[in-house]
């Protein structure tokens, strides 16, 4: 059961300012996944610097800031996909369900397959859209060929993208737009069930109406999901987001219910960088 409350029918963009308020949770929000005190290095450069942040279960996080203040970092950790990066030094614990997933002996491939990620540039794989969407689960699931077919049909249905490609489904996943591409991308994510799914600024090369299916399939993916997204767009992060962390300098400067931190930020960075005045 979801923990957030959903936006109610009409409370959209209320009151003169673009941001459509979700009311506050209802009930206490329960830590899905949380990092504790991580530091991470680029060689000398510290790009995160003893961060801590939960990610709410069945919450939507946005994680904002300038350019270069470690988001897409932060976000990698949460999946532990720096590990084929070499070079690169974290200290710090992620918290998954009680247990450390950057600790030694902890699969990799397990926690990515719990924390799912799409990337801000489209990257289906050249095959068939089928074959994109169902990759995933031949190489961790053994289903059968039905089961597999609506399992394909239900990832494309929920990133809203079923009703484009159901009649073309042996087509070439590089042949669809770059919109397509990228709810292809989500579900792919979406089609091995993780209880995570991290969206590194996933609508940053897209329309207005593929950003708008791309936000409502996010809003619906909640109810099973516990979700991050690093976004530039604040009228994004406000939209979709039920949390928000605001980052500068590695660190995270704020974060709390999503109105709190755009209607009444405790610090002033986060008040000249909501309100477009920072730097
Ligand atoms: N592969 C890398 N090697 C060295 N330094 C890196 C690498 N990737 C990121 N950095 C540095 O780490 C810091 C944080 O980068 P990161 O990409 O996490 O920031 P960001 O907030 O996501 O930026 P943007 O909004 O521009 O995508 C920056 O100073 C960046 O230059």
């Amino acid at each position: 059961m979801s923990v957030c409350v959903p936006v109610p029918p009409g409370a959209e963009a209320k009151g003169p300012s673009a941001f459509p308020w979700k009311p506050a949770a209802a009930t206490a929000p329960v830590e899905k996944i949380t990092a504790r005190n991580i530091t991470y290095r680029y060689g000398a450069t510290v790009a995160l610097c003893d961060v801590t942040m939960p990610l709410y279960r069945n919450c939507v996080t946005a994680i904002i800031g300038p350019s270069g203040c470690g988001k897409s970092t932060l976000l990698r950790v949460f999946n532990r996909i720096f590990e084929v990066m070499p070079g690169q030094t974290v200290e710090g614990e992620v918290i998954m369900d009680g247990r450390n997933i950057l600790a030694r002996g902890v699969d990799p491939i397990t926690v990515r397959a719990k924390v799912g990620m799409v990337f801000q540039k489209p990257t289906p794989f050249p095959m068939s859209i089928f074959d994109n969407v169902a990759l995933g689960m031949r190489l961790n699931e053994e289903l059968k060929p039905a089961a597999l077919r609506a399992r394909v049909e239900e990832a494309l249905r929920r990133a809203a993208l079923w009703e484009e490609v159901k009649d073309i489904l042996p087509r070439s996943g590089l042949s669809l737009s770059g919109g397509q591409q990228q709810r292809l991308c989500l579900a792919r994510t979406i089609a091995v069930r993780p209880d995570v799914i991290l969206l590194d600024e996933p609508c940053s090369a897209l329309d207005p109406l593929s950003t708008a299916k791309i936000e409502e399939t996010i809003d619906s993916l909640k109810d099973d999901h516990t979700i991050a997204i690093v976004t530039h767009n604040l009228q994004q992060a406000a939209r979709v987001s039920d949390y928000t962390a605001f980052m500068y300098l590695g660190r995270i400067v704020e974060f709390g219910q999503t109105e709190q931190v755009f209607m009444h930020p405790r610090d002033d960075r986060t008040q000249q960088y909501v309100t477009g005045r920072f730097g």
